[in-house]
């Protein structure tokens, strides 16, 4: 909400070349697009502090006391109601919060449960009242050089672009705002004021400039001056109906969609902002500081509850809206709880751009936005939990000036006054003429030569200072156009402290023609005739309208004289201007149009010079209102594009018809005044005689103009076509989806009646097959038709009724048909693992019989080996006497080694002994294994015995029930 002069500097730089470009082609200066603008009051913290030594040192001594004298002031916080809508009167809502007098909210449920802010506004309560008690203080101090911030803060549908933008019938606080801004500078004709606006929305944390279509996903930067948007385009506005219809251009481009609880709900928060800068009237203000201010009025989106059944984009949207409202929740309570070390700014775009506002600098009003109704009674609480908490923060206005020479209204100051510095020298050497040196030469004819060679030259002199002087008085002029100054003669300071009551200035339909005619189409209309006022929007009495309407009709653009306080066409006054030759009837709704006459007969001497000047003066602004009339156009063909809208909406409704008739008129009738200023145009110039180049560019310029406004008047209906084609198309969906769902729905009626009838045939089936009633039913058909139906009627009844009882048989006996499936299923899975288990058990057995086998031939070797060992002489005996005698003389012979044999042998016999033992110990125990996988091999075997009776047990058992089943189906039946 401030420029830093760093910024403004660069600005200005960029600024002035751009106008050296603009001035190269051609094209007047009214606009001003710059690099940057800031949100917040930086300034102020830079003034006080020792920060910026560059900013000091600009300030103006004199003043400096008396602007840093900070008044500490609570932000300004307002509630509002609105009257409960149709809808929620049709759902029977009950009012769950309300007004308790003029400051309190108190809960209807819980009436010890209140509230209490600076005021509370009643539902019947209008725009027009809340904007004096809300708005107007912020408005004001901004036109003075303090920051002001207004922001309608509330939940979905709760109000808050009803409050901020409003409609025709009642327009919101922007409209206000810029409409007392204005009014403002008309009062205030001791000073003179550059205004210029920007417009941006924060769309699911992305910042777009709805002023300039390409500038998206802009950069919010950071230095020691604080936060600033990149690249944002700023124009600079000349009038009420001018600033509004930036505002409606760039609402075209805002988000909007519809939602469970608001068909146009904002998707985005919007920023506008308008720029402030002022100095006091006149040629003295060189070197004086200039007060400078900006005033941001903010149209927050709507927080959403999560009753809110959204899905896609919309929930993708409410989440970031519901996120970086939360921020501003946390931020608020931290700034109030006074502890907090680190306020969270940073945590979203929208925080981050109130960030000066918020802490404190420059004055802020939160006007929050609540519905009575008691399905939002939670969420209402929850505003005005919000609310209070933001009620403790502090905030300090003090009124901002710079003497910064790059300020914009500066730089246009100081390039006028430059100009008229020019402009006097060359008048000054126009009139005195380069004296001749050689004026004292006693030779007269060659005295005569040079007195002509000099009259010659002094003559294609003239011609080109008068060029020069000419588009230098063009170029003063364009540039004291964007200046505003008020029309009063009478200086009066409106800066004053006690600043008299100021008029109420009533809107014109150009100012008007943004806003909706009808915003919103909840409310009914004589809902909405209750609820205004005979002022609402309008501040006029009915006996006042008829003037007002008259003058409505010349338009805003009227209220400010351009100022005129040059010579040549600068001195043009309302008299010259009442000599128009312009028809009234069709002149445009400007200034210039109305000043348009230059008498150009019987001048002479330096009268012909100006007048010359002035033709080409007139050119110029020729230009300019050939471009404000080319805006109004464009202006009522937005105006024909919503009521192309709204007439598809309602093809009957006259009042409309009749409207976009008056309105296309009047777009010809301008059409034809640009066509006849296009033909003056090139006129004037041949009878200036001056600028053949210019004359060169005029029709081109006019040809192209006037294609422009072709274009975009195609465009606009083309616009408004596709978006006529767009709605039927949706209705169209929307019915095709009807249409389905009505087929899916009697198709399921189909089949469950197709359903119905088989079973009842089905039963009339085993009923006829059973022979039961056969002979009544005979008799009954003889009987009347009434007693038949009803005959039939219960007999369908007990049908059913049997039927149903058949069903829930049927289903029991799958139930246990499931049951025994799932015990024979598991069985089954046993027996297999028991069948696993003996076969497993059968190879092992194998096994280990071959085992036993083995060692029992090797338990009969080993035995037998030791029986030979054990008997060896009787063995010898049988060998005969030859063998006895020599193993005798053997043993003579080597009686000491046959004892040693013979203690070997033992050892040996005891080793074979303790192998022996071992080999029957393993030999007994691979009996006792054998023994066991008998004995296992027996049990499994029983146990699979076992199975397969049960297995057959159950096999049986079922075939059993299958059996009872199909007897109890035909007994039932
Ligand atoms: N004070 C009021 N008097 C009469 N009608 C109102 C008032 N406030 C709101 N409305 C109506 O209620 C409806 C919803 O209002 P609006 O669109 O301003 O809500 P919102 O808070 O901006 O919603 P969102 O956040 O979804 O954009 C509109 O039809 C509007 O005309």
């Amino acid at each position: 909400m401030a420029t830093r002069p760093a910024s403004r500097q660069r600005r200005a730089a960029r600024g002035s070349q751009q106008q050296q470009v603009q001035q190269q082609s051609g094209s007047p200066t009214s606009t001003a697009t710059t690099s940057s603008s800031r949100l917040a009051p930086e300034m102020m913290s830079s003034l006080e502090g020792p920060a910026s030594p560059r900013l000091v040192a600009g300030l103006d001594n004199a003043d400096a006391d008396d602007d840093q004298a900070a008044t500490k002031e609570n932000v300004t916080v307002t509630v509002r109601f609105r009257p409960l809508s149709p809808r929620e009167i049709r759902q029977g809502e009950e009012v769950a919060w309300y007004a308790d007098g003029d400051t309190v909210v108190r809960s209807e449920q819980n009436p010890n449960v209140g509230y209490a802010y600076d005021r509370v506004f009643a539902p019947t309560t209008t725009t027009r009242q809340v904007y004096d008690v809300a708005a107007q203080h912020v408005v004001s101090g901004a036109m003075e050089g303090i920051y002001g911030t207004i922001f309608a803060y509330g939940v979905t549908s709760s109000g808050k672009t009803h409050t901020m933008h409003g409609d025709q019938r009642s327009p919101g606080i922007i409209p206000l705002a810029v409409k007392d801004a204005f009014s403002i500078i008309q009062e205030t004709p001791n000073r003179e004021f550059l205004l210029r606006v920007s417009y941006l929305e924060i769309y699911n944390e992305v910042v777009n400039d709805l002023l300039n279509p390409a500038g998206q996903s802009l950069r919010i930067r950071e230095d020691p001056q604080g936060t600033f948007v990149e690249g944002i385009k700023e124009e600079v506005v000349l009038s009420p109906a001018h600033a509004l219809s930036l505002i409606a251009a760039g609402e075209e481009h805002r988000h909007v969609g519809s939602t469970n609880f608001n068909l146009l709900s904002s998707r985005s928060h919007t920023i506008f902002t308008l720029t402030i800068e002022s100095s006091s009237y006149g040629d003295s203000n060189e070197g004086e500081a200039v007060t400078f201010s900006q005033l941001n009025l903010i149209d927050l989106a709507g927080s959403e509850s999560s009753r809110a059944e959204t899905t896609g984009v919309r929930r993708k949207e409410g989440s970031y809206i519901n996120k970086s409202l939360l921020t501003l929740g946390t931020v608020i309570s931290k700034l109030t709880d006074g502890k907090a070390t680190h306020i969270p700014f940073r945590d979203s775009k929208l925080t981050r751009l109130l960030q000066s506002s918020l802490s404190g600098q420059g004055r802020v009003s939160l006007i929050c936005t609540v519905t009575p109704a008691s399905s939002n009674s939670e969420e209402t609480h929850n505003t005005l939990k919000f609310a209070h908490r933001a009620k403790r923060i502090e905030v300090q206005a003090s009124q901002n000036k710079i003497i910064d020479e790059k300020s914009l209204i500066k730089k246009y100051q100081n390039e006028i006054r430059g100009l008229k510095e020019e402009l006097e020298q060359l008048k000054m050497g126009i009139i005195t003429g380069t004296p001749l040196k050689d004026a004292e030469d006693d030779n007269m004819i060659l005295w005569k030569q040079k007195l002509e060679d000099g009259n010659v030259k002094l003559q294609s002199r003239l011609e080109q200072e008068e060029e020069a002087k000419s588009a230098l008085l063009a170029r003063i002029q364009r540039l004291t156009k964007l200046i505003l100054v008020s029309t009063k003669a009478t200086p009066t300071s409106r800066f004053s402290p006690h600043p008299g009551p100021r008029r109420r200035h009533s809107f014109g339909e150009e100012e008007l023609a943004y806003l909706p005619y009808r915003r919103r189409d909840i409310m009914l209309d004589n809902e909405s005739n209750e609820l205004l006022t005979p002022g609402e929007g309008f501040g006029v009495t009915p006996e006042d309208s008829s003037k007002e309407e008259k003058k409505n009709r010349k338009g805003l653009l009227n209220w400010f004289k351009i100022r005129k306080r040059d010579g040549g066409a600068s001195t043009l006054t309302s008299s010259e201007c009442d000599k128009s030759s312009l028809t009234k009837s069709t002149a445009p709704s400007t200034p210039i149009g109305e000043s348009l006459n230059f008498p150009s007969d019987g001048l002479t001497g330096e009268e012909a010079s100006l007048a010359s000047t002035k033709t080409i003066d007139h050119v110029d602004l020729l230009r300019e209102q050939l471009k404000i009339l080319s805006g109004e156009v464009a202006l009522h063909t937005s105006v024909l594009k919503r009521l192309t809208e709204e007439a598809g909406r309602n093809p009957n409704s006259e009042k409309i018809q009749m409207k976009m008739k008056k309105i296309s008129d009047e777009i010809k009738a301008k059409q034809q005044q640009i066509s006849s200023l296009e033909k003056q145009m090139p006129h004037s110039l041949s009878n200036s005689q001056v600028k053949v180049d210019k004359l060169d560019l005029s029709p081109s310029y006019g040809e192209l103009l006037e294609q422009l406004n072709e274009k975009s008047f195609e465009l606009e209906v083309k616009v408004a076509d596709n978006r006529v084609i767009q709605e039927q198309l949706q209705e169209k969906t929307t019915e095709c989806m009807e249409l389905q769902e009505a087929v899916a729905c009697l198709k399921e009626h189909l089949s469950q009646a197709l359903q119905a009838k088989d079973s009842l045939s089905n039963s009339i089936m085993m009923q006829n097959s059973s022979g039961v009633n056969h002979e009544e039913q005979h008799s009954d058909q003889e009987k009347p038709v009434s007693r038949d139906i009803s005959a039939e009627q219960l007999q369908k009844e007990q049908q059913s009724l049997e039927l149903g009882e058949l069903k829930q048989r049927v289903h029991e006996l799958t139930e246990v048909k499931a049951q025994l499936e799932a015990r024979n299923q598991k069985l089954l899975e046993e027996s297999t693992y028991a069948k696993g288990l003996a076969s497993a058990a059968g190879v092992e057995l194998k096994a280990l019989s071959e085992e036993v086998t083995k060692l029992m031939n090797q338990n009969e070797k080993l035995a037998s080996e030791l029986a030979s060992q054990r008997s060896p002489t009787p063995r010898r005996v049988s060998n005969g006497p030859r063998g006895t005698a020599r193993r005798e003389s053997m043993s003579r012979r080597n009686e000491p080694a046959s004892r040693r044999d013979g203690n070997a042998r033992e050892e040996r016999e005891r080793a074979l002994e303790t192998i022996l033992a071992e080999k029957e110990q393993k030999e007994a125990e691979l009996q006792r294994k054998v023994e066991e996988s008998k004995q296992k091999e027996a049990f499994l075997e029983s146990e699979l015995a076992n199975m397969w009776v049960l297995v057959a047990k159950l096999k049986k058992s079922r075939g059993d029930d299958d059996h009872e089943d199909l007897e109890a189906k035909y007994n039932g039946s």
